[in-house]
């Protein structure tokens, strides 16, 4: 595979559909073992997570729910520091088994700041799945239940994720090049 262009950034070959689609089935299996009996509300964030919630979504096979709320602080390659929520939540959490879809945990900024207003409703517990998890980035440190891929820092493009807005609909991932 070659490299492409995202506006005026370069971007080469990381992590194939293939590879991504296998470890996602792999978390699923963990989950669905996990959460035998129970009935999950999986809540994805927008717009990042749409794809890997997706996916992920598509290989539980016990009983389970989901919803989304949408939060946003990166602007090109670099987070602002300040977490939009652009959707909020519309269901009652109070006693239901809660597991957050992120599609990168980078910084750690916008879990650490949402992940209270989901406490605040008294969930039965709290779970954690992430696709990507930059581990030399974290300044804000989560605790992290399920995790696909631990990746170094650099800013990577596609399976959902954008640079600038572009770059979410390829199904294989892009690390920038430098
Ligand atoms: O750990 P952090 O440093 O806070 O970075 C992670 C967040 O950044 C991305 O969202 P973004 O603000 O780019 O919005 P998007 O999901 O709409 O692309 C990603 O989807 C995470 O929500
Ligand atoms: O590396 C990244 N790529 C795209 N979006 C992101 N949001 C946080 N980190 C990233």
């Amino acid at each position: 595979m070659a490299e492409i262009k995202v506006h005026d950034k370069y971007f080469v070959p990381w992590l194939s559909e293939e590879i991504i689609q296998q470890r996602v089935k792999e978390i699923a299996t963990e989950i669905n073992t996990d959460y035998a009996g129970k009935k999950p509300l999986f809540i994805g964030v927008l717009n990042g997570a749409f794809m890997f919630a997706s996916d992920l979504f598509k290989n539980i096979h016990i009983e389970a729910e989901i919803s989304f709320i949408k939060l946003a602080s990166y602007k090109g390659t670099k987070s602002t520091g300040q977490v939009i929520t652009a959707i909020g939540l519309d269901m009652d959490l109070t006693g239901r088994d809660i597991i957050i879809v992120e599609d990168i945990i980078d910084t750690g900024k916008t879990l650490t700041e949402f992940l209270p207003q989901i406490r605040n409703q008294q969930p039965a517990s709290l779970k954690i799945a992430v696709l990507l998890h930059k581990p030399e980035a974290m300044v804000h440190p989560i605790h992290i239940d399920y995790c696909c891929f631990s990746i170094p820092n650099k800013f990577v493009v596609g399976y959902g994720l954008d640079y600038n807005g572009l770059g979410r609909n390829i199904s294989s991932l892009y690390q920038v090049k430098e």
